[in-house]
């Protein structure tokens, strides 16, 4: 490897993940299109309660169900806010084609802080498929790169020492893990990570085990609502003020219960539109949009936060 290379990698490397990235909703008018102004204010809403970023794009804005100009929008938004603000902008790109994602993440250039990637869904490769498949898209991505790692979605598990692997790839910075619970190889990983590599919780109800154990932060849906309080509960634990993690930790958990009682990002935007912060509660099909009792449930729990 020569200099130039090895500065390369590590100032890929340098880049610090930590706290509460808000992955934004893509808010719908009423005559159905995307509401760019509702998602600016969003946006700047979360980062003034202390958001260190922005994901554009992830699952929760709906990018399935989205046209490409569209996409195109909302990346545009969200860019501009975080630059205002000098907040970090994670955005989601890539999936099962290895070929295709490389190209998707080319059009990241000087526009993302760093790209937050999907283990490849569906196809099942072998873990060393992964590890070939972020290997590829490290070497030519402009931006560095968070895989994604969601096995009850994607379908592809990945142990401990293949997360690990990953991790130590030049241009990778971190994971945002969804395992589905508190496993063994999270209590191993969290034990023992790679310089340079970040782990933030991504599935909402654990994020403060995980925070226990070691984790950077968060990429959370429900972190639209309580902004202020996941950060609090971050800057908390790694403060290692413990009396006041713990109970704030778990009226967090029953928010988050209450928001991923129907699918994602259904109640949230309910909730939000309920709070007047987006126009509608509108998703897009396949979404239906989530009942009553759910966005009342997730109201409740949000009230009680605050206590
Ligand atoms: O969009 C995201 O990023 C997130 N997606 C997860 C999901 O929908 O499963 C949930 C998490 O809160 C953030």
């Amino acid at each position: 490897m020569n200099w130039t290379c090895a500065v390369a990698i590590a100032m890929l490397k340098a880049m610090e993940l930590h706290g509460i990235y808000v992955p934004l909703v893509t808010p719908f008018a009423e005559d159905g299109t995307v509401a760019l102004e509702a998602l600016e204010s969003l946006a700047r809403s979360v980062l003034a309660e202390g958001a260190s970023g922005l994901v554009a794009l992830g699952t929760t804005g709906e990018p399935a169900a989205l046209s490409p100009e569209e996409k195109r929008e909302v990346v545009e938004v969200c860019a501009r806010v975080c630059r205002e603000r000098g907040a970090t902008l994670i955005v989601g790109a890539g999936g099962s084609d290895t070929g295709q994602s490389a190209v998707a993440l080319q059009e990241l250039a000087g526009v993302a802080d760093a790209a937050l990637v999907p283990v490849p869904p569906f196809v099942r490769p072998s873990e060393e498929g992964v590890l070939a498949h972020f290997a590829h898209l490290a070497e030519r991505s402009p931006v560095p790169l968070m895989t994604y790692h969601i096995p009850y979605r994607t379908g592809q598990a990945l142990g401990v020492n293949a997360l690990r692997r990953l991790g130590r790839l030049p241009g990778v910075v971190g994971v945002k893990l969804a395992m589905g619970a508190v496993d063994q190889d999270t209590v191993e990983l969290l034990g023992d990570l790679p310089p340079g590599f970040a782990v933030l919780a991504g599935e909402d109800a654990f994020l403060a085990p995980l925070l226990a154990l070691g984790a950077a932060g968060g990429i959370l849906a429900s972190a639209h609502l309580a902004t202020g309080h996941y950060v609090e509960l971050v800057d908390a634990w790694q403060k290692g003020n413990v009396a006041h993690a713990r109970p704030l930790g778990h009226r967090l958990a029953s928010l988050a219960r209450a928001v991923f009682s129907e699918p994602n990002p259904t109640v949230v935007k309910a909730v939000l539109a309920a709070e007047g912060r987006i126009p509608t509660a509108a998703v897009r099909l396949p979404l239906l949009p989530a009942s009553e009792t759910a966005v009342a449930q997730a109201l409740s729990c949000l009230g009680a936060v605050a206590r």
